[in-house]
């Protein structure tokens, strides 16, 4: 079982004496003294295996202490040198430097800000000390006084995303549910995973919303989810991108007030921030101030105004200090100021302005205090569940949000029946008659066209938006990409093939096509590879490009598959330097297929009843004129059966390639 799930479960406990000299909040943010948290301790109960499981939801006073079922963590130091960013201009365009060598020390059991006017770089800076940015990025990052292993430290962060990227069809309790599903595992039994989640509700304040649908709530509640739900396999390192933006001074006293709380149980929290009231300033333990990429200020925010003052730059009086120092930051005080904080902090080398400097330990020490523990054999999987287990999990997910989003299944079933109707009206009893093989023959084009780009489009439009939440769960190790992806090629299958094959009946009966039990299955066959096919383009699509982008790109790419479909211009009739184009329409094989399920298989003559001269009475004859003679069922098949997987496949690595882009 995963560590992190070991200790979830209780088995680190020996973690919460040592975490225990830190003050210890209960519910109502009031401090319990040393004594109380001893008794936290000895309040340990066994659960129904017998192993010493969780302490009790009461100490020995009976408060209720916060997170009882998230034992306290050991804390963890980062310490960053020389880090620089560089990013890619485009081609022939240069780089752009974004940090400059920077430096810095954020000590465990602490809430720290990273601050700093809007471009300064401070979102760069925590994505870098999270590992989500990768790619230009120098300098070393230490933990505990080791060089950072990218794939342990991921193993114990999480990073709470600016935007509340969550899944906004599910209630507060479906989401948590399925976090802890995705996060724990089944080892850890349905009673243990309701109590952490009853217990991390209960402390953002989220319980009394808990059957609220997400989309619903407020933006600070929004927020407190996004926390929630990564407080579920308890990390020790919490990276925040702006936690308090959009929200109200009562919302931000909420969140920080809850953020201090995790970092006194040992959690090192780092978030970037605006600009913080001075109460909401006052609140956090350490602040590190960036200007033009380049630390301004490292220290205690009760250090800030004596700093100020030994740089000659004292804060004016009634002047909020996190206000003076963004204003210098800003350069409205001229960016000479700026070069000299820069060159007093050692562009934050120097440690002078934390509270207590002799608590700072040495990287040297530091790998003395925490010693190098066994190597466990890790595998490269940083997902703390089985995959078959994901999979499950993610399905239960997809199904949950497929109810909700009625409207869209409502739209794909009814959008079907219309054109179904639409079409069966238009070319009604075209099947049958000899005078009207043309027409039957537009109409099997106008279904290919109808397959293809209802898909299509649905999926173009509808990927995008998911894309922000796979990127977060994903580098928060919720899933791998291969399970996500296999969720949702397995979620969306039986409303495709239900639409698929209703629309097939309809214009089947109405257009009067042959009574045949067999064409009628080849050509529910080739429909529904067509639809699986335009469906994974539009994956494909949507996984690369913005709905914007996308919706341009779709049906602009249909054009050259419709030319070389052989419907306007014969196969036969294509120019030989196009001729490679029909080999890789996949509508040319979806037309082929449709044609030989209805006038192939060796069919009789039609009936020739609207006019006395039917000029394609015999199906050979039109099979030879439009060059789709001879039976090729089957290799259109196999060709739609090819492209499919290969277009699966495709989709699968646009996916990977987008998550790693982006890093
Ligand atoms: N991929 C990129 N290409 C070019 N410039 C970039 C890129 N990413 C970031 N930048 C630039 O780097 C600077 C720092 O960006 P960053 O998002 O870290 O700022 P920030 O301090 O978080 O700002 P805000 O508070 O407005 O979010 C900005 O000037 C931004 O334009």
């Amino acid at each position: 079982m995963d560590i992190l799930q070991q200790e979830v479960r209780g088995i680190a406990l020996a973690n919460l004496s040592e975490a225990h000299s830190a003050p210890v909040y209960n519910q109502t943010t009031v401090p319990l003294n040393r004594k109380d948290s001893r008794n936290m301790e000895q309040a340990v109960i066994r659960n129904n295996t017998g192993n010493n499981a969780y302490p009790s939801n009461h100490d020995i006073e009976g408060h209720v202490r916060p997170f009882q079922n998230l034992p306290a963590r050991e804390p963890v130091d980062i310490q960053f040198k020389d880090v620089s960013y560089c990013v890619s201009l485009g081609f022939r365009k240069g780089q752009k430097e974004i940090l400059h060598k920077v430096n810095g020390k954020f000590p465990g059991s602490q809430l720290i800000a990273i601050m700093g006017p809007s471009g300064a770089g401070k979102s760069t800076l925590l994505d870098v000390l999270s590992g989500y940015r990768r790619t230009g990025v120098e300098g070393a990052v230490y933990v505990n006084g080791r060089i950072r292993n990218l794939n342990s430290f991921r193993r114990m962060t999480c990073y709470i995303t600016q935007d509340d990227r969550l899944q906004t069809l599910l209630t507060v309790l479906e989401n948590m549910r399925i976090a802890a599903d995705l996060k724990l595992g089944p080892e850890v039994s349905r009673h243990e995973k309701e109590s952490i989640i009853e217990d991390i509700l209960t402390v953002l304040g989220l319980y009394e919303h808990q059957f609220t649908i997400t989309k619903r709530l407020s933006g600070g509640q929004r927020k407190r989810l996004s926390i929630a739900l990564e407080l579920i396999n308890n990390p020790t390192i919490m990276f925040l991108d702006e936690p308090t933006t959009g929200l109200d001074s009562f919302s931000c006293n909420q969140v920080v007030d809850l953020l201090k709380q995790l970092a006194k149980q040992g959690r090192t929290i780092i978030c970037t921030i605006h600009q913080p009231s001075a109460k909401l300033f006052q609140e956090f333990d350490q602040v590190y101030v960036l200007s033009n990429g380049e630390c301004m200020y490292q220290g205690c925010t009760n250090s800030l105004v004596p700093f100020l003052q030994s740089v000659e730059m004292p804060c004016p009086v009634y002047h909020n200090p996190a206000d003076y120092i963004i204003e210098l930051a800003c350069g409205e005080y001229g960016d000479e100021r700026i070069q000299r904080m820069v060159m007093e902090m050692g562009n934050g080398e120097s440690t002078d302005w934390f509270s207590d400097k002799r608590k700072l330990l040495k990287l040297e020490q530091l790998r003395k205090k925490y010693p190098l523990k066994k190597i466990i054999e890790q595998s490269e999987d940083l997902t703390s569940t089985s995959q078959v287990h994901q999979l499950q999990v993610l399905i239960k997910r997809g199904i949950i949000k497929a109810k909700r989003d009625a409207t869209l299944t409502h739209l794909r079933i009814g959008v079907n029946l219309i054109i179904a109707a639409m079409l069966g009206f238009l070319f009604i009893d075209a099947g049958n008659e000899g005078s009207r093989v043309l027409d039957n023959y537009n109409l099997l084009f106008s279904i290919l066209m109808h397959h293809m780009m209802a898909t299509m489009m649905l999926t173009v439009l509808t990927f995008p938006t998911e894309m922000g939440v796979i990127l977060k769960e994903h580098f928060n190790r919720w899933y791998t990409l291969k399970c996500y992806y296999l969720s949702v090629t397995i979620i969306d299958l039986p409303l495709s093939i239900f639409c698929c094959l209703f629309f097939t009946v309809i214009i089947y009966l109405m257009s009067g096509q042959p009574m045949e039990w067999f064409r009628f299955g080849m050509f529910f066959t080739i429909s529904l590879l067509i639809v699986l096919i335009a469906q994974s383009l539009g994956l494909t699509i949507g996984a690369w490009f913005n709905v914007v982008n996308g919706t341009f790109l779709g049906p602009v790419l249909t054009i050259p598959m419709m030319m070389f479909a052989g419907f306007g211009v014969t196969l036969r009739d294509l120019p030989s330097y196009l001729k490679w184009g029909s080999h890789i329409s996949y509508l040319r094989y979806g037309l082929e297929g449709y044609v030989n399920a209805i006038y192939g298989e060796n069919r009789e003559t039609l009936d020739c009843e609207l006019k006395p001269y039917c000029h394609y009475r015999y199906p050979a004859k039109f099979l030879s004129e439009i060059s789709m003679e001879g039976n090729q069922f089957w290799n259109d098949v196999y060709a739609l059966c090819g492209m499919l997987v290969f277009v699966r496949v495709l989709c699968y690595f646009c996916l990977r390639w987008k998550v790693v882009s982006v890093r």
